[in-house]
């Protein structure tokens, strides 16, 4: 070695200027050195040096572009770029995401031989049943959190899309406490059924006897949000009328007091979120095309919980964890969900997404005293679904051929006449057919 080349040890006590896990990387995946953090994080201490970066961070036995992921190293060697991706990492405290920068050495150089990775925390989301906030593993949660961890240091405006209880407000959250402004308000403006005047004095505040009823000066919302983030909330909801009075405050950054004749200036992050497409509102003229603009330069779409049915048992297992939590019983043990409950939990489709899970688990909870939870404990219309497919299976043979649904339903009301007791009246509300109907479809029987 001569003079100007830096030993192992030397290029790991360059790296300990990094207080997160750093590593230089070969261009075919070896640890060529590690800083103590790395070797701190990871399950093989020591041996770090000399293994794949795919096996130390992910347990892989080859590249992690060969496993499904996207890999930084590889588009870094052939962009000569920096690049970012987010990544799930088995460590010693179990998995966890974690965002992994490559940089090429040196930089802008097509093909180079090392790559400087630096591995950054991401205290936004959990894989573990952990924690306050986001909790998930699924790829498509994953890609979410990679979005989230872009937008978040920035002052960009974000526009979170998705069904009703998908996690808009705790993702709006999520942005805000990763954001520089995390030490600063997060103010929630709830948008859906504000009239015009109610939308104001929130808004903006009000002064002492502007209209009826204002007996004091009141602070508005986007006042109380200084330095902070403001969080519109079913922003797709807003009237016509009102949208004209966010844009302006959007495009001035500044607003007055109801009654006021001061010029105040705005000082906030904008998140606003909407369960409804604004591209079909723009189109069918229900919201303004320059308040779309201003509001939506970042969209994140939130997946809905059938698209991330694999996240489903540690969903159940932080929301029981945080039910009983809220519900300070005292227990001995964690409440267990047997294993044919967790069948039909993971098998439902949830049109009312993660806020339908929770009150399902809510109510199960009481049932099952918070001990085990079992179908019983389960709403019906959750155990519909295997009902179906149990029926189908052993009814109609498979499910690749379609059945005339004629045939579907004369099978199914037959063997629901032979194995129930209930009366024609009870039956048919069940089945959520008039009696008449009830009868004269039993009539058509074979
Ligand atoms: N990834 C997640 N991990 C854990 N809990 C979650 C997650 N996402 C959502 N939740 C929980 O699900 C419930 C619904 O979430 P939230 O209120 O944020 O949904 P939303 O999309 O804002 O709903 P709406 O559009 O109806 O206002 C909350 O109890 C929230 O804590």
């Amino acid at each position: 070695m001569n003079d100007s080349t830096l030993s192992d040890t030397e290029l790991a006590a360059v790296l300990d200027a990094f207080s997160e896990p750093a590593a230089v990387l070969s261009a075919d995946y070896l640890v060529i050195a590690a800083n103590q953090a790395y070797r701190d994080h990871y399950l093989q201490s020591d041996s770090v040096i000399g293994q794949h970066c795919y096996q130390v961070s992910h347990g892989y036995q080859r590249p992690c572009d060969q496993e499904g992921e996207s890999c930084p190293l590889q588009r870094c060697r052939q962009t000569g770029l920096r690049q970012r991706d987010l990544h799930l990492h088995n460590t010693r405290h179990g998995q966890e995401h974690v965002d992994v920068e490559l940089v090429p050495i040196p930089v802008g150089v097509k093909e180079p031989l090392y790559f400087l990775e630096v591995m950054h925390f991401v205290k936004v989301a959990n894989a573990k049943p952990e924690g306050e906030g986001l909790v998930g593993s699924s790829k498509v949660f994953n890609h979410m959190v990679s979005l989230i961890q872009r937008a978040a240091p920035s002052m960009i405006s974000v526009l979170l899309l998705g069904e009703s209880g998908t996690g808009k407000e705790l993702v709006a959250k999520a942005l805000h406490s990763a954001s520089k402004r995390s030490k600063q308000p997060f103010v929630t403006v709830e948008c859906s059924g504000l009239s015009e005047s109610l939308f104001e004095s929130e808004m903006f505040g009000h002064e002492k006897g502007a209209f009826t009823g204002a007996i004091n000066r009141k602070e508005g919302l986007v006042t109380a949000a200084r330095g902070g983030t403001l969080f519109l909330d079913e922003v797709g909801d807003i009237p016509l009328s009102l949208q004209v009075k966010l844009l302006r405050l959007i495009e001035t950054g500044t607003y007055r007091s109801v009654g006021g004749v001061e010029l105040k200036h705005a000082d906030f992050r904008l998140i606003c979120a909407t369960h409804r497409d604004l591209t079909e509102s723009v189109k069918e003229g229900r919201f303004r095309q320059d308040l779309y603009y201003r509001i939506s330069p970042f969209p994140i779409t939130l997946p809905s919980l059938s698209e991330r049915a694999e996240d489903i048992p540690l969903l159940v297992e932080i929301l029981l964890k945080r039910l009983t939590d809220e519900a300070d019983i005292p227990h001995t043990e964690a409440v267990k969900v047997s294993a044919d409950a967790m069948a039909y939990l993971k098998s439902y489709s949830y049109p009312g997404n993660i806020r339908e899970l929770r009150n399902i688990l809510e109510r199960a909870l009481l049932l099952a005293d918070y001990q085990i939870i079992t179908p019983e404990h389960l709403p019906e219309n959750i155990r519909l679904p295997q009902q179906v497919s149990t029926f189908l299976n052993t009814n109609a043979g498979s499910i690749d051929g379609l059945i005339p649904l004629a045939e579907l339903e004369s099978v199914y009301l037959t063997q629901v006449k032979q194995n129930t007791s209930l009366k024609n009246n009870e039956l048919a509300s069940k089945l959520g057919v008039s009696e008449r109907t009830l009868y004269r479809k039993l009539q058509g029987l074979p």
